[in-house]
Order: structure tokens, then C-alpha cells, then sequence
């Protein structure tokens, strides 16, 4: 058998070409190939290495990208990538400019759906069935690859819902691997552990009670049953459900050991698998880990405190709540809708939830927001994670609108703390009594303040304050891009800009913005959230609204369209946030 099978595949037409025999040992290339590169350029690593026979399979049995494969949430897709024209190119994944870190459907015709966000698979394949049917393309095949944390949430529910009565003919894989990016939860993971463990006799099937055609569970890193499988319900028309058994991190000893780490690693080195870590003895915390610690320490003393994730435990640092008070601390998986209706209910019994979700994974759980949450007025607490450019993960993942889509809605109170300082006692303040809901949005990574502990003070709903003075032009931001104007401030005389940090896009600090446009002519408000209906349009619609319409007022923000992957850092220069960007619009204005 010849060795370098992968050197000579560049499309799955190559792959098509091999014999069955020979596939494993593209399998070990695959797993290797992405191996190599990941270790040192980064990424979601045991999710791929878990689907590397699944994805060689799918390839073998069907005609992509005739047949139409959707993989769920695609971080499992670098072996997709690697079988699908990107191989020479999958060392720039997620870089700038580089390929991205999910499918996406401008970058290849294999890719047949953009994804990012997760269980949306089914919903997709299934509208792409029914449109086949309608335009008469009988033998499409419509593959939908989805994992057992994914396949939890409510919007694969309502997919299986639906296609269990039509004729579509659709394929969805279930690839379990009792994981999500934490231990994947609830009653429907302890049903596939019962069905793997043959616990789950055949007429209390899930899938079959919702009609579908379901075989498994099987193997799936064993190639030849998974091609077996794949073949014979390639000629079964209408739904059907196939289970597969697969190890996350499957092929680096590491990577099955500790499936949390090795979700996405960060470098590592190859052989061994052991991560490549920088000391970061005298770095500032991680705004995560400032919530998590923080939400501890007030939770022992107050016991209605209670915590809240959509299956990001470890992302958020609420892992720390778990640990401590396992009994007030809840992974709900991956159903960020019923989390904040969760909270909403926990709320109208008297109980304080910190509803921590990430501000890209809130965007789907707006109507709960508006409909269960700010009607009512209950003063749910909502920790909004990874608000800003988060890097890598790019367009999909850029916690960019929750400005905009928070405030307006009545009632909800959005607050921004420019340093951990702020972060605490935001969360210290919030549990002292509020009057209303409240998100409180901060960024991915680290802050600035090394010594982050310290003693609470209350922080006053709605007030802004002045950091610095000056007198030519009104700097006023919001949130953590605060930080950079110190430094913006140095490249003018002393006297030039007064530096405001608002603190609240909702309620605004009227107060001081009448003391604002009373003293400056010009004015520019940044933010790291979309241009548009973000903090700087509440500040023209307040000049609008008290007639200070003579003013100049321009807006720093995330320009309307969407960002795509690469270094925090370089999106920042990228889209205007970063110092000199700043500088050179100041100097335009003075
Ligand atoms: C709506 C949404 N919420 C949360 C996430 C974050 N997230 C990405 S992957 C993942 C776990 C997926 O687990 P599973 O579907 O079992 O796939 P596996 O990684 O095990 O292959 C989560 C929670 C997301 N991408 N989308
Ligand atoms: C694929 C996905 O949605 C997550 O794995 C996401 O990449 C996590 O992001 P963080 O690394 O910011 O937690
Ligand atoms: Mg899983």
C-alpha cells in the first residue's frame, strides 16, 4: 500500500479514486495533516479529529458537493476543508485573509452552508431537500452532520420536528461523542448514553418515533462500517437518522484525555500534545475569570444568587459557581432561549440569576429577551461574554450588536465597565436590588489591572463620569475601549481632550451629556459595537432630541458590514478602533 495518500487528493473525486483498503491510512495522513498544522497556528482541534473516518466516508459514498453536506456548527470541518481544494491552504485557517475557521459558502462550492453558530443543520438540509423535490432533483442527497450537544438545543428539535412528516430525503448524522465543548448535559444526552449502552430497546426510539428511517448506534471511526452503513442508506429515500459512536480528540493521547482543553488548545506541540503555554504570572486576569471569582464570592454571601450558561461553562469561568454551589449553578446546554426564560422564572420567585451567554449566542433568544424578560420588567442579570471582536472566530462569532439590540428595548438597563474594577462592582451592585433587567457587556480575554480584587463599591445606575480633562473636544466612549485613550490623549497638547467614560448606554447619563454639549463643539463617541443604532446614534438622537444640532459629532464604531476573522488586534486596525486610527480622526477634527 502506498504511503502519502493525502499528498495526491485535492478534491473528493481523488479521494473517490482510492480503494477501501487504502482509506485508513488516509485517515492517519488526515489526522496527522491537521495535527501538524493546528498545533502551531491554532484552532478547533478535537472535533475534527473526531469525524476524520466520518468525513473521508461522507466524501467516498456521496457525489459532494452535488449531494449537499451541511456540517453543524463546523468547527468538526477541518478535515472537510483539507478533502475539499483547501489543503495547501488550510495553514492560513482563521488567520486574516486566511481561510475561515467554519464553512462558508463563499469559500468553496463543497461548503454548502455557512455556519457558526450550532443545531442549525437540520433546518438547512431539510430546505434544501424540499427545494430539490421542487425542482425535481430526485436523487439529491441532503447530509446533515450534527453533534450530540447540538442536536439538544430547541431549534434541532424544531427541525426534526418538521421533517419527521415529509418525504425529504435527508440524512442526519448524529455524532455523539458525550461531549459538547464541556460534558455535554440533560435528559437527552443520558438517553443516547442508554441507547450506546443498549439500555434503550428499539420502539422507545427518539428518531423513530419522529418517523425517521434510524440505524446505529455504530462505530464511527471504523471505516468500513461506516461506508457500509452510509452506502445502504444512500439508496432509502425520505428522513433518516444514522447514530455514530466517535471520540473527541480521537488520535492525540492528549486530546481524548482532557476533551475540554483540547477543544481548541491553542499551540501544542504535535507530538506529545502537550500545550505550549505563556507564563502569565503578571498578566490581568481575564474579564472571565473576574466574573467567575467574583460571582463566588458574592454567591457566598447571598444566597438567592444563582448562575446561568448555555453550555459554556468553562468558556464563561462559571465553571467556578458550578464547583462551588453546584446546587445554585446551571449548565443548561446548548438552549440559550431557555436560559433566559430560566432566568426570567427564577426572578419572579424572588431568586437572583446571572444569566451568562455569549453576545453573538444571545442574538437568538431576542423575542425571550423582550417577550419574558423586559414586558415584565424582572431584573434578570444578563452577563454578556464576549461582547466586541472576538479574533479568530470572525463574523459569525464578533459580539458586535448587542448594543444596538439591547437598547432598544424598554426597561433594559445596558451597562459596559471599561476594567475589571468596574466588572465587580457592576456585580456586586446588581445584587443589591434592582429595579430592572440589566446586561452588563464585556470582552473576550484579558483586562488591564493586575491586582483586580478590589473592595466593592456600589456603582450608581445610569451615571457616567469624567477620567480626564481637556478642552477642545469630548471624547466619550463606552466600555473597554475606553482603555486606549490615555494613550490617544498623549499625541495632543494636555489641554485638547476631555475623556468621558459613560459607562451606560441605557439609561444615558442626561445630566452630564447637557454639561457635555453645553462646554464642547466637538464631539466623538466610540464604541466597539456596529456604527449603527449603537451608543454613538443614542448620543445624535439626545443632540437631536434637545436641539443640539449644531455640534459636530462623529462616530467611532464597527462599520456596517461584517468583520471576518484574524488577530483582535489587527481587526481593530482594521475597522478603526485601534490608537493611530483614533488619533488621525481627532486630528481631522481639531
Ligand atoms: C448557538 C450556539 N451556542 C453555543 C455555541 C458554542 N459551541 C460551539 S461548539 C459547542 C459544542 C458542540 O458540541 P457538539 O455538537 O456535541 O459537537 P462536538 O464538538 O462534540 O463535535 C458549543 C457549545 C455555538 N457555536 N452556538
Ligand atoms: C465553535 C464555537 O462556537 C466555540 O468553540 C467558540 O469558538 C468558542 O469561543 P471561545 O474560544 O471564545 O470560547
Ligand atoms: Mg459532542
Amino acid at each position: 500500500m502506498k504511503n502519502n495518500l493525502l499528498e495526491h487528493i485535492n478534491i473528493p473525486q481523488d479521494l473517490r479514486n482510492l480503494s477501501v483498503d487504502e482509506l485508513p491510512q488516509l485517515a492517519k495522513e488526515l489526522r496527522e495533516f491537521i495535527i501538524d498544522i493546528v498545533a502551531t497556528k491554532e484552532g478547533h482541534l478535537g472535533a475534527s479529529l473526531g469525524v476524520v473516518e466520518l468525513t473521508i466516508a461522507l466524501h467516498y459514498v456521496f457525489d459532494t458537493p452535488n449531494d449537499l453536506l451541511v456540517w453543524d456548527v463546523g468547527h468538526q470541518a477541518y478535515g472537510h476543508k483539507i478533502l475539499t481544494g483547501r489543503k495547501t491552504i488550510f495553514h492560513t485557517n482563521r488567520q486574516l485573509g486566511g481561510i475561515s475557521g467554519f464553512p462558508k459558502r463563499s469559500e468553496s462550492e463543497y461548503d454548502a452552508f455557512g455556519v457558526g453558530h450550532s443545531s442549525t443543520s437540520i433546518s438547512a438540509v431539510l430546505g434544501m431537500a424540499i427545494a430539490s423535490k421542487l425542482k425535481g432533483e430526485s436523487n439529491k442527497q441532503h447530509i446533515a452532520v450534527i453533534g450530540d450537544a447540538s442536536i439538544a438545543s430547541g431549534m434541532a428539535f424544531e427541525g426534526l420536528n418538521h421533517a419527521g412528516v415529509t418525504d425529504a430525503n435527508i440524512l442526519i448524522i448524529l455524532n455523539d461523542n458525550a461531549m459538547g465543548i464541556d460534558p455535554s448535559v440533560g435528559a437527552l444526552k443520558e438517553y443516547f448514553t442508554n441507547v450506546k449502552a443498549g439500555k434503550s430497546v428499539r420502539k422507545n426510539n427518539i428518531a423513530e418515533a419522529l418517523n425517521f428511517n434510524y440505524s446505529g448506534p455504530i462505530n464511527g471511526h471504523d471505516i468500513h462500517i461506516l461506508l457500509e452503513e452510509l452506502n445502504r442508506l444512500k439508496s432509502i429515500k425520505g428522513p433518516k437518522f444514522l447514530h455514530i459512536t466517535t471520540t473527541k480528540g480521537k488520535g492525540l493521547r492528549k486530546a481524548e484525555k482532557d476533551q475540554i482543553t483540547y477543544h481548541a488548545p491553542g499551540k501544542f506541540d504535535k507530538i506529545t500534545g502537550e500545550r505550549i503555554l505563556k507564563s502569565d504570572d503578571n498578566s490581568p486576569p481575564k474579564y472571565q475569570d473576574v466574573f467567575g471569582l467574583t460571582l463566588v464570592e458574592l454567591a457566598e454571601k447571598n444566597d438567592k444568587i444563582v448562575g446561568i450558561t448555555p453550555a459554556m461553562p468553562t468558556g464563561s469561568s462559571l465553571k467556578y459557581m458550578l464547583e462551588k454551589f453546584p446546587e445554585r449553578a446551571f449548565d443548561v446546554g446548548i438552549a440559550e432561549q431557555h436560559a433566559v426564560t430560566l432566568s426570567a422564572g427564577l426572578v419572579t420567585q424572588g431568586m437572583i440569576p446571572y444569566c451568562n451567554i455569549y453576545s453573538t449566542f444571545l442574538q437568538r433568544a431576542y423575542d425571550q429577551i423582550i417577550h419574558d424578560v423586559a414586558i415584565q420588567n424582572l431584573p434578570v442579570i444578563f452577563c454578556l461574554d464576549r461582547a466586541g471582536l472576538v479574533g479568530e472566530d470572525g463574523a459569525t462569532h464578533h459580539g458586535v450588536f448587542d448594543i444596538a439590540y439591547l437598547r432598544l428595548i424598554p426597561n433594559l438597563v445596558v451597562y459596559a465597565p471599561m476594567n475589571e474594577a468596574e466588572l465587580r462592582n457592576i456585580l456586586y451592585t446588581v445584587q443589591l436590588g434592582l429595579e430592572h433587567p440589566i446586561a452588563i457587556r464585556y470582552p473576550r480575554g484579558r483586562g488591564t489591572t493586575v491586582d483586580w480584587k478590589t473592595s466593592f463599591k456600589k456603582i450608581e445606575i445610569g451615571k457616567g463620569k469624567q477620567l480626564s480633562q481637556g478642552e477642545k473636544i469630548a471624547v466619550l466612549t463606552i466600555g473597554t475601549v475606553g482603555n486606549v485613550i490615555p494613550k490617544v490623549k498623549r499625541e495632543f497638547p494636555t489641554n485638547t481632550i476631555a475623556h468621558f467614560n459613560m459607562q451606560f448606554v441605557k439609561p444615558l447619563d442626561e445630566k452630564l451629556l447637557h454639561k457635555i454639549f453645553k462646554k464642547f463643539n466637538l464631539l466623538i463617541t466610540i464604541e466597539d459595537g456596529t456604527i449603527i443604532g449603537g451608543f454613538g446614534s443614542a448620543i445624535l438622537e439626545f443632540a437631536c432630541t434637545n436641539n443640539y444640532q449644531n455640534k459636530t459629532i462623529k462616530r467611532i464604531g464597527v462599520p456596517d458590514n461584517f468583520i471576518e476573522h484574524g488577530k483582535v488586534d489587527e481587526l481593530y486596525k482594521i475597522v478603526g478602533l485601534d490608537k493611530e486610527s483614533i488619533v488621525k480622526e481627532i486630528e481631522k477634527l481639531v
